[in-house]
C-alpha cells in the first residue's frame, strides 16, 4: 500500500458541509448502497475523547487534531489492507490529509430548510445563525475547493428525501466508475 493510497482496491470518500445539511444520513445510504464502511467523525471524536480544552467563548469543546487523524490513519489503513472503501461524513474537510479521500461531496441546503432543520434539533438562535451564515457564504465548500483537487469536489443539494436519494445513486454511479478505472489495483 503506497503513501498516497495510489494502491486502494476501494475508493474513500468524504461527505461534508454545514451542520444539518444530511451528511450523517446521506454517508449511512451510502454505506448501504455501495457497500463501504461509514464514518462518523462526529461520533469517533466523542468516543475517543478527541478534546484538548474548553473553549468558554464559542462554547464548545477544542478538538485534539492529533488525536483524531492518528485514530483515523490506523481505521484508513486497516480499511485499506482489508479491501474495503470507506465513506466519511464531518462538518470541516481541510483537517484531513488529501491522499485520504478520491471524492469530496459537498452537500447544500437551501436557508429556509436548513433554518427549519436547525430549529427542529433545538439549535438556540445563535447557533443557528452561525451555521446558516456558514451556509449561505459557503465556507465548507471554499474549504474543499481549496484543499482539495477541484475535480475530486462535487457540489450537490440536499433539501429534499429525492435529492437524497439521487446523490446516493450519483455516489453509487461513481463508484462502479472508479472501480472500472482503477480494476487492474
Ligand atoms: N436531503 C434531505 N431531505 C430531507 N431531510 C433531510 C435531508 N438531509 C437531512 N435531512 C434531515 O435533516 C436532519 C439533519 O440531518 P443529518 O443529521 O444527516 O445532518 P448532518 O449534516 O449530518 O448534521 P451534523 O453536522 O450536525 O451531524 C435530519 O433530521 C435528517 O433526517
Amino acid at each position: 500500500m503506497g503513501d498516497d493510497g495510489s494502491e486502494r482496491t476501494k475508493p474513500n470518500i468524504l461527505v461534508t458541509g454545514t451542520p444539518g445539511v444530511g451528511k450523517t444520513s446521506t454517508a449511512s445510504l451510502i454505506a448501504e448502497q455501495v457497500g463501504l464502511k461509514h464514518v462518523n467523525v462526529g461520533d469517533l471524536i466523542k468516543e475517543l475523547n478527541c478534546y484538548d480544552g474548553f473553549d468558554k467563548e464559542l462554547d464548545t469543546n477544542i478538538l485534539d487534531e492529533d488525536k483524531l487523524l492518528d485514530a483515523m490513519e490506523v481505521i484508513f489503513e486497516t480499511a485499506a489492507e482489508e479491501g474495503q472503501g470507506i465513506v466519511a461524513d464531518y462538518h470541516a474537510c481541510e483537517i484531513f490529509p488529501e491522499r485520504w479521500f478520491d471524492l469530496i461531496l459537498v452537500l447544500r441546503t437551501k436557508t429556509e430548510t436548513l433554518f427549519d432543520r436547525l430549529a427542529a434539533r433545538g439549535y438556540n438562535e445563535k447557533k443557528r445563525d452561525e451555521n446558516m451564515q456558514a451556509e449561505i457564504m459557503q465556507v465548507v465548500l471554499d474549504e474543499a475547493r481549496e484543499s482539495y483537487t477541484k475535480e475530486i469536489v462535487h457540489e450537490v443539494q440536499s433539501n429534499t428525501i429525492e435529492d437524497m436519494d439521487s446523490n446516493v445513486d450519483r455516489v453509487n454511479q461513481w463508484t462502479k466508475q472508479w472501480l472500472k478505472d482503477n480494476a487492474d489495483r
